[in-house]
């Protein structure tokens, strides 16, 4: 049977406008016909219910470009594994799926649609499985780390340095999933901030977000001593092999994986010239400031400018870190790195496009963390 990315994409278009009820149909089905397989999953649901909707959207719209699609579909089949995954739960998905989109989607379902959606489903399903099972011939599903340290830079910001009890492979500027002793089966990413060193050690700056159950934990209730689960890292905002000079722009957290970026530049042996923008609301959120200042004075082609947004009596440059970074320089000729907000995120994408900087050039993240 072929794939028909026409009929997958628009009974999918039907769904998205209700796509919480959906997300909740979906869980109340493959719980209700498999019990058992509530217990792999948080006692809350509501993330649960954002992320597979967010896969899936990704998934079902890019499912006539088959090389990012499989590169994704591989890393998640990877990343499910910490979560207890295995080959005969896709069978169970694929059925509460099938009656999820059929259900939500009955104004144009019919069995050209249902054969679309089981050929689209078959094959994603079958490279899930094939890269979880080739990569448990070589990688743990999770890894346990200790903290070796925590330091609350601000009442509700920490930077956590963590090793792991084996290597945990990552490139520079990708994240990890994070599990806290205190809320089993809850996962939330968080960037690492250093670059890879050799030695398991991993830092991870965290804002406690209000409500936020892992972030909390880890700012407020993690001691030294403690141990964390963590997932593999992934993530595609890794340093450009490029002569270009380099654009950073961060906003608050969103610094972590941009200084893993930065650390590994200057690690590197190049030289290129290096802004990096550092924007918070205000002066005392700049919670990395003097390490920043401290890598700036040890490499001088750096160049950090903190930037305050909500603190009308700073004495440095004040504004919106998106603003300063247009009205600052042309940057023309350089690689640029953006990491914080969405809206920042898609703020600064959005000028620097502008300006006349192919996309090619322009590394971003997605917000995570907890949010
Ligand atoms: N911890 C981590 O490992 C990672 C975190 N992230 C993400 O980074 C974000 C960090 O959040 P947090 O520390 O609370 O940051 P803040 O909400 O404190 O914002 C930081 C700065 O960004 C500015 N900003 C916000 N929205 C815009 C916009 N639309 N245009 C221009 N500037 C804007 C803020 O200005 P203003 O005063 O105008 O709001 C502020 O100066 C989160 O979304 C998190 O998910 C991403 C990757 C890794």
């Amino acid at each position: 049977m072929s794939l028909n990315p026409h009929l997958v994409k628009e009974s999918f278009a039907v769904i998205e406008p209700v796509a919480d009820k959906a997300a909740a149909y979906f869980y109340g089905r493959l719980f209700a016909e498999n019990p058992h397989l509530r217990g792999m999953f948080p006692p809350a649901m509501d993330v649960q219910r954002d992320r597979l909707f967010r896969a899936l959207t990704r998934i079902v719209w890019s499912v006539d470009s088959p090389g990012g699609l499989s590169a994704f579909l591989g890393q998640l089949g990877r990343d499910h594994r910490k979560y207890g995954v295995v080959a005969e739960h896709y069978t169970a998905i694929g059925n509460a799926l099938l009656a999820t989109v059929r259900r939500f989607a009955a104004e144009v379902w019919d069995t050209e649609t249902e054969a679309a959606w089981v050929t689209a489903y078959t094959a994603a399903a079958n490279i899930m499985i094939e890269s979880a099972e080739a990569d448990s011939g070589v990688s743990p599903a999770w890894w346990l780390a200790e903290v070796v340290d925590h330091e609350r830079r601000t009442p509700d910001i920490a930077v956590i340095t963590l090793r792991t009890d084996r290597d945990l492979p990552y490139l520079p500027g990708q994240y990890v999933t994070v599990q806290t002793a205190r809320w089993p089966r809850v996962w939330r990413t968080f960037s690492i901030a250093n670059a890879p060193r050799g030695d398991r050690v991993i830092r991870l700056h965290v804002r406690a977000v209000p409500g936020g159950w892992v972030s909390t934990s880890l700012v407020e209730h993690t001691r030294i001593g403690d141990t964390v689960m963590l997932g593999p890292a992934v993530g595609t905002m890794t340093p450009a092999d490029s002569a270009r000079d380099i654009l950073c722009v961060a906003g608050g957290t969103g610094l972590a994986p941009i200084k893993a970026i930065v650390e590994h530049v200057i690690g590197s042996g190049r030289r290129p010239g290096i802004h990096l923008l550092y924007g918070a609301r205000r002066a005392r959120d700049l919670y990395d400031l003097a390490d920043l200042i401290r890598m700036q004075s040890s490499f001088p082609w750096l160049r950090v400018v903190p930037v305050v947004s909500d603190q009308p009596d700073y004495d440095g440059v004040r504004g919106r870190v998106t603003e300063v970074m247009e009205r600052f320089h042309s940057w023309a000729g350089h690689d640029a790195y953006i990491c914080g907000p969405a809206a920042m995120v898609d703020d600064a994408v959005r000028r620097l496009r502008r300006s006349g900087m192919p996309a090619a050039h322009i590394h971003r993240d997605v917000a995570h963390g907890e949010s």
